[in-house]
């Protein structure tokens, strides 16, 4: 309340709220109600106060870490300028930690922080720090309830902790595949009003050793080498993606391979669909509704898995993605996979075959208009559960287990970058985990208060 103006007989009371803006962002901004009497002006604020206090989901305590290196370096600023005074006017306390190197939130999250003090986990950076975040808070769950990492049938326990992503990274694929943006402040807006959006998450093992999650792009050949190479320039900033994507053009490898994959069963979607995922997704919600059952099913049909209902390729391959969600970004607004879910448990397996240079060009293109990438004969899809992937041709004695007989060292190896790290081993298996994440961000609201003051 602003006691002023007109002899003090009128006072005023600021209300600020959240407003759509264009192109998914949203807006903070104030409207001003003129009150003549103080009794009545402070029964508003009671009564706005009581309302949002019975908002259970809008969190009051965050625990904050920013990458000062993601990106254009920006991230202390845009946290500072942009998203810390809408967390002060929404009231929420924050403890901030500006990480000193890579791994930093990680290693605190897995063993230092007090997490019960928190409603939830908030990263400022790129997607490489939010996988940080996803592998502290995932690990130190399943270590406080000793899940064992490298038991991929393992049934891992969800954080109940939020985890919101503030985009200053040099792609930022998860925010904008969620959001639509990579607007910061649209971001924090989504952090303050509660929103909560389940996503899947998928672990890598190589043989029974836990190597890494991830949530968006597993990706060998084509960008695994983009970023190998890219991480020597990271200097460059966001422009090291495209001098090492030309590179790699350029050079144009292909490698041999063998893939086993599961297919998902489930019938209600595939990745040509032209559906796209949003918040309230039917699939999504189907698939959740169903999720105690399946996780029933999965159990009992786990020794199953093993011999029936896997599909074996083999062949010479320039790129093989997985993408758990679409992996849209400003450079790419549909994504590798326009129609992936973000909480249907399960993966879409691209594999895009050895073909020629101005083919694959053609390909590349598709990911920034609006013709269809699958569509060509050196493409495929598959919508999966699981899959192994084998470096070199493999006589097919065991469909899940791909023992290499044939192997040609001389062939040449990619390797797989997870999330944006790069993974150490090449032989992995892949699989949906049945945990979802809790993550900060969902469209569905027209306008919601932030605060009354
Ligand atoms: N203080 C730090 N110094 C150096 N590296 C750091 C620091 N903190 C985190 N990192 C590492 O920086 C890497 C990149 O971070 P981030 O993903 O935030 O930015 P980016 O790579 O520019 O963006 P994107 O992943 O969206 O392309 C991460 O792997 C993270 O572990």
């Amino acid at each position: 309340i602003n006691e002023q103006s007109y002899n003090n007989l009128i006072w005023d009371l600021f209300i600020s709220y959240v407003l759509r803006a264009s192109k998914h962002q949203w807006r903070c901004t104030d409207v001003v109600f003129l009150c003549p009497d103080l009794t009545v002006c402070e029964q508003w604020i009671r009564a706005i106060s009581d309302q949002l206090s019975i908002l259970a989901n809008r969190p009051k305590s965050l625990l904050v870490y920013i990458n000062p290196f993601g990106g254009k370096r920006q991230g202390k600023w845009i946290y500072d300028q942009k998203v810390a005074p809408l967390f002060s006017k929404a009231c929420i306390s924050t403890d901030v930690i500006v990480t000193e190197q890579p791994n930093h939130a990680r290693n605190h999250l897995e063993t230092k922080a007090n997490l019960d003090k928190y409603d939830g986990v908030v990263c400022v950076g790129g997607d490489g720090i939010f996988s940080e975040i996803v592998h502290g808070l995932v690990t130190r769950t399943q270590d406080e309830n000793k899940v064992d990492l490298n038991d991929s049938e393992a049934q891992l326990m969800p954080s109940a902790l939020r985890i919101g992503i503030i985009p200053a990274g040099s792609t930022d694929c998860i925010c904008f595949s969620t959001v639509g943006t990579n607007d910061p402040v649209t971001s924090a807006l989504h952090i303050i009003v509660g929103d909560s959006q389940p996503m899947d998450v998928c672990s890598v093992h190589h043989n029974s050793s836990f190597l890494r999650f991830f949530v968006s792009l597993l990706g060998y050949g084509f960008y695994g080498d983009v970023l190998t190479d890219s991480e020597s320039k990271r200097w460059l900033g966001p422009t090291r993606y495209d001098l090492a994507g030309v590179k790699t053009f350029l050079n144009h490898n292909y490698y041999e391979g063998t893939i086993s994959f599961l297919p998902a069963e489930d019938n209600m979607s595939n990745p040509r669909d032209k559906l796209q995922c949003r918040s309230g997704c039917c699939v999504c919600q189907q698939r959740s509704s169903s999720k105690a059952r399946d996780m029933m099913e999965e159990k009992k049909k786990s020794v199953k898995d093993r011999r029936e209902g896997w599909t074996v390729l083999s062949g010479k391959f320039i790129a093989i993605n997985t993408a758990c969600i679409s992996c849209a970004c400003p450079r790419s607004p549909k994504g590798l996979s326009p129609s992936a879910h973000l909480a249907d448990g399960t993966m879409d397996l691209i594999l895009v075959r050895e073909c020629s240079r101005i083919d694959f060009l053609r390909h590349l293109l598709r990911h920034t208009n609006k013709d269809d990438q699958f569509d060509h004969q050196f493409v495929e899809v598959h919508r999966v559960k699981k899959f192994h992937f084998q470096p070199c041709r493999t006589e097919v004695s065991s469909l899940e287990d791909l023992t290499p007989s044939r192997c040609n060292s001389d062939s040449a190896h990619s390797s797989w970058t997870c999330d944006g790290e790069i993974l150490p081993h090449n032989a992995i298996q892949v699989r949906y985990r049945e945990i979802t994440l809790k993550y900060c961000h969902k469209s569905n609201l027209n306008l919601s208060l932030v605060l009354s003051q």
